[in-house]
Parts: C-alpha cells; sequence; structure tokens
C-alpha cells in the first residue's frame, strides 16, 4: 500500500481520485435534479474545498454564479474550537439559496457556525454539500444536504486536505498511519 510522508506523519493510500470522481458525479446529479431553475449561490470553503469544487462545477448543468469565502479552526490535526473567519465572502447573500461546498464535515465545528453566519446574513435557505463526511466525530448538532463518502473517524489529507498546509495537491486521499 502506498505510503507518503508530510513533515513528522507518515499516511497511507485511502481513497482513489476515481472513487472521489465518482461519488462527486452522484452528488452532482441530485443537485442537478434539486436546484435547477432556483438561481442558488455556491460558497466554496477554502482552503479545502478548491479541488472538490472544481471537480462538482464540471459536473453541474447549469452555469450558477459562485463565490469564495475562507474560514480556518485547524491547527495540525486538532481543531482549536476557534473559527477564524480570514476572508468573508463578499456577495449579497440577502434572500439567496445558498450552497456551502465543504470538502470534509468532521467535529461539525466549522459547517455549524458558517451556517449559522449565513442566515445571519439573510439567507433565505443554506443547504450543505461536502465531498466527506465523518458522522463519528460529530461533536456540533450540523447535517449535510448532500454527502459524497461517509469515512471513518481517521485524520486525512489530499484532494485539498492538508497536514499544516501540505498534501492538499494529492489527487488520492490518504489517512494518517498511526504508529
Ligand atoms: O468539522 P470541523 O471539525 O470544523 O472540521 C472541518 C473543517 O476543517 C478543515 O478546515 P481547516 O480549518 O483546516 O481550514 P482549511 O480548509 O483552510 O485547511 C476542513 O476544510 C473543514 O472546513
Ligand atoms: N486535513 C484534514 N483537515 C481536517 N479538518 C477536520 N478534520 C480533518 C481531517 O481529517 N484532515
Amino acid at each position: 500500500m502506498k505510503e507518503i510522508k508530510i513533515k513528522d506523519k507518515v499516511f497511507e493510500e485511502y481513497i482513489s481520485a476515481e472513487t472521489i470522481q465518482n461519488a462527486v458525479k452522484e452528488m452532482a446529479k441530485k443537485m442537478n435534479a434539486d436546484l435547477k431553475d432556483k438561481d442558488p449561490l455556491f460558497v466554496c470553503i477554502m482552503n479545502g474545498s478548491f479541488m472538490f469544487a472544481s471537480d462538482l462545477m464540471q459536473q453541474l448543468d447549469e452555469f450558477y454564479e459562485v463565490a469564495f469565502a475562507r474560514y480556518s479552526s485547524y491547527s495540525g490535526t486538532e481543531s482549536t474550537y476557534k473559527l477564524k473567519e480570514v476572508m468573508p465572502v463578499t456577495q449579497s447573500l440577502e434572500g439567496r439559496i445558498v450552497v456551502i461546498l465543504e470538502d470534509l464535515i468532521d467535529s461539525g465545528f466549522t459547517m455549524m457556525h458558517v451556517k449559522k453566519h449565513f442566515y445571519d446574513l439573510g439567507a433565505k435557505e443554506v443547504l450543505i454539500a461536502t465531498m466527506l463526511d465523518k458522522p463519528a466525530a460529530r461533536k456540533c448538532p450540523v447535517e449535510a444536504d448532500y454527502v459524497g463518502i461517509s469515512i471513518a473517524n481517521d485524520f486525512i489529507v489530499g484532494h485539498g486536505l492538508d497536514y499544516d498546509d501540505y498534501g492538499r495537491m494529492y489527487n488520492d486521499i490518504y489517512k494518517i498511519k498511526l504508529s
């Protein structure tokens, strides 16, 4: 099994890029059916969602409006449980159906706060589409409306996800190897 080393940690192959693409295609089918003619605003939550957002957008039937925002709460492999708004969304959310594009829901801390924040900014409806979901890690009550793949509670990197900002460029996903 292929292994990679990032700084002090070793990771092993976990989910192939092909498996991710197939899951994203299935998500896109549902989203195409649900969102057509609703003029949703897609908001990519940077940094982690850049690859997922790109994959998904190539599978959507319509050319929707896209915005970007950046929130950060992790240091190394642990949540700080402090959400930093590094880059707010610049478009008005007033009265819009907003679809958050997220790479991963782990504790749910990020999504719980971002979803509430987007309602506070006037969104009519806030939906969440996540490439990956770790239900066993959940500490905050939030669920996604569209989930690509549910995974176990392991720290992962690749396909946008980082360990201290490295590892995002891998197309496949790797999970941490505990020694
Ligand atoms: O459900 P949670 O426990 O809140 O974890 C999920 C969040 O953690 C990661 O972001 P991070 O804060 O590492 O920022 P990044 O996307 O810039 O890497 C990931 O991209 C999610 O946004
Ligand atoms: N890279 C990475 N970031 C996370 N943020 C929350 N959980 C994770 C994880 O498993 N991997």
